[in-house]
């Protein structure tokens, strides 16, 4: 295995972020005056291949296993494969990912011409905007997820509003359709959910002091997930101690959400944080 390149920095007035090629994958971003934002497990490998367990993830073209239940690598191939980088300013930049550049299996396992564009802006707040365009003659549907480890005090002390009047798919249910809870989000425990909602989304932090205020754009749903101790102790990427201070809230569009892009169309999926303090 070899070891992933060093990222680019992005670093403006105002905030700093690094964002590595293989995935397009925000690692990292610290707006001045603030804790980092994001979470990276100290367990993670920066490995060819493998994706960072940490900052943003991009998930495409499927999430998870897929709507079949069955696709390979988990996720989609997005965030394991290098995006050419397209254009950097000081605090911005954007990659490019495209069917040709693809390997022969991964181009097998999606067959459809497509140009995935990921940008990222980070300044006081961080916008990340995944766009797909189909560049082929006929439709083709896409899950995809903006796959964002924020980083907080401690899980267990977090509250998390704007999911009140969402239902959800509980995936440590079976996929059960749970209907809305009518208050905000506590977790007590490992919790995979996919809300049927695209935000906004706040995260009140007592510990840190802090509120994360989470924008999306484009996206049918929010997905919450912490593994919590057992399955966090499974995970040969992860400390066994880390799972209170992240929590995975994800802009995207999966399962029944699925996207139809056809031909010439471009579809885009924005995800923004502001940090807050009183
Ligand atoms: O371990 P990964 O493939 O990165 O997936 C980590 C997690 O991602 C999402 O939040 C899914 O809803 C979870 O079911 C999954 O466990």
């Amino acid at each position: 295995m070899s070891e992933l390149n060093h990222p680019l920095a992005l670093s403006g007035d105002a905030g700093i972020a690094t964002v590595y090629d293989q995935g397009a994958h925000v690692a990292s971003w610290t707006p001045f005056g603030h804790d980092p934002a994001l979470f990276v497990s100290r367990r993670s490998g920066f490995q060819v291949g493998t994706s960072i367990r940490g900052g943003i993830p991009v998930c495409f073209p499927w999430f998870g296993p897929g709507r079949s239940g069955d696709r390979k690598p988990a996720h989609g191939f997005a965030r394991i494969v290098d995006w050419a980088r397209v254009s950097t300013e000081q605090d911005a930049a954007v990659f490019e990912l495209t069917d040709a550049a693809l390997s022969q299996e991964h181009r097998e396992s999606f067959p459809h011409a497509f140009r995935a564009r990921l940008s990222v802006r980070a300044g006081a707040s961080l916008e990340v905007v995944l766009s797909v365009e189909n560049t082929g003659e006929e439709a083709f549907e896409i899950e995809e997820a903006l796959h964002t480890y924020l980083a907080v005090g401690d899980v267990r002390e977090v509250e998390v509003r704007g999911l009140e009047d969402a239902e959800f798919i509980d995936k440590t249910q079976d996929n059960a359709l749970v209907p809305a809870a009518g208050r905000s989000l506590r977790l007590t425990g490992e919790t995979d959910r996919v809300y049927l909602s695209g935000g906004p989304v706040t995260v009140e932090d007592p510990v840190l002091g802090r509120r994360l205020r989470i924008t999306m754009r484009g996206a049918a749903d929010t997905v919450v997930w912490n593994p919590w101790s057992e399955k966090a102790a499974a995970m040969s990427d992860f400390g066994d101690e880390e799972w209170p201070a992240m929590l995975c809230l994800e802009g995207a569009n999966a399962l029944e959400h699925a996207v139809r892009v056809a031909p010439g169309e471009v579809h885009e999926l924005g995800y923004r944080i502001d940090v807050e303090t009183d």
